[in-house]
């Protein structure tokens, strides 16, 4: 099941009570996830990062490239805004929100019970051999626990500890899920665990996170 805007963007505003947290800004989806053009413009810019990564131009194509991307600079440049504000990372129909820095995953379930999205380590995300690189793992499991606290309705919080058992090789190119839950919640403290799969429900990976809601003015 595809998760609506609104089943996301409710629980942020929730009652008013998250803009007493922290001083958290409070973030807001963007309601057409950036319009027609912005997924494509992200998934073009993914592609380009991959392409970064795997090619060895000839240094007349590295001078053109290099100029396109400074003509790109140039062109978006004039339009930066604060935090909270930018199409990137709120449009949550979009892989990743639409967000470079995230994992272009896909939530497919993010409710009490808990949070499950599904993509593929691309080939901008390896290390060596073939495998994700570990430091993207943690992203990946970080903005998972994000969302699974978020789903289960408690107030803005941050990872105060997160821990990663690497099982098996993470392979690129290759369709995988996570899914995560609240376990336990202690006063301030949300317990969380994910496990990161492959199509056959191997595990990969699994995690487990301490979120602590953050107090009145904690940044
Ligand atoms: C963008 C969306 C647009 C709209 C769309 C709508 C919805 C989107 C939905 C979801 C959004 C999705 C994702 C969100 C994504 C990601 C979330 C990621 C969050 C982060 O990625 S955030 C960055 C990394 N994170 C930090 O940058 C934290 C730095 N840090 C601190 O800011 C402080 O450290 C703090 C505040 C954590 C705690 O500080 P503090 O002073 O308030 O609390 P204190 O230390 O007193 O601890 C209280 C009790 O926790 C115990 N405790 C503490 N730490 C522990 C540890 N490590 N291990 C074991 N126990 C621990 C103590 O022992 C004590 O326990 P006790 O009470 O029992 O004695």
């Amino acid at each position: 099941m595809r998760v609506t805007v609104q089943d996301m963007s409710e629980r942020v505003e929730r009652g008013g009570e998250y803009e007493k947290h922290g001083g958290f800004p409070v973030y807001r989806a963007v309601e057409d996830n950036g319009g027609p053009d912005f997924g494509r413009f992200v998934e073009g810019m993914r592609t380009v990062q991959d392409l970064a990564v795997s090619t060895a131009p000839p240094p007349e194509v590295l001078a053109q490239a290099a100029e396109q991307a400074e003509a790109l600079a140039a062109l978006l440049a004039p339009y930066q805004v604060p935090e909270g504000e930018q199409t990137g990372g709120r449009s949550i129909g979009l892989p990743g929100r639409g967000s470079l820095l995230m994992l272009p995953w896909t939530v497919e379930k993010f409710d009490a019970t808990g949070v499950r999205s599904t993509g593929v380590f691309r080939r901008f995300h390896m290390g060596g051999n073939g495998a994700a690189h570990g430091g993207t793992l943690p992203l990946l499991f970080d903005d998972m626990f994000g969302m699974i606290t978020h789903a289960y309705g408690r107030p803005i919080s941050r990872t105060a500890y997160l821990h990663v058992n690497y099982r098996k090789i993470t392979p690129i190119d290759t369709p995988l899920v996570i899914e995560g839950q609240v376990d336990r919640v202690d006063g301030r403290k949300t317990f969380i665990t994910a496990k990161l799969m492959d199509s056959e429900g191997t595990v990969l990976a699994d995690g487990e996170a301490l979120m602590l809601v953050l107090l009145a003015g904690q940044p």
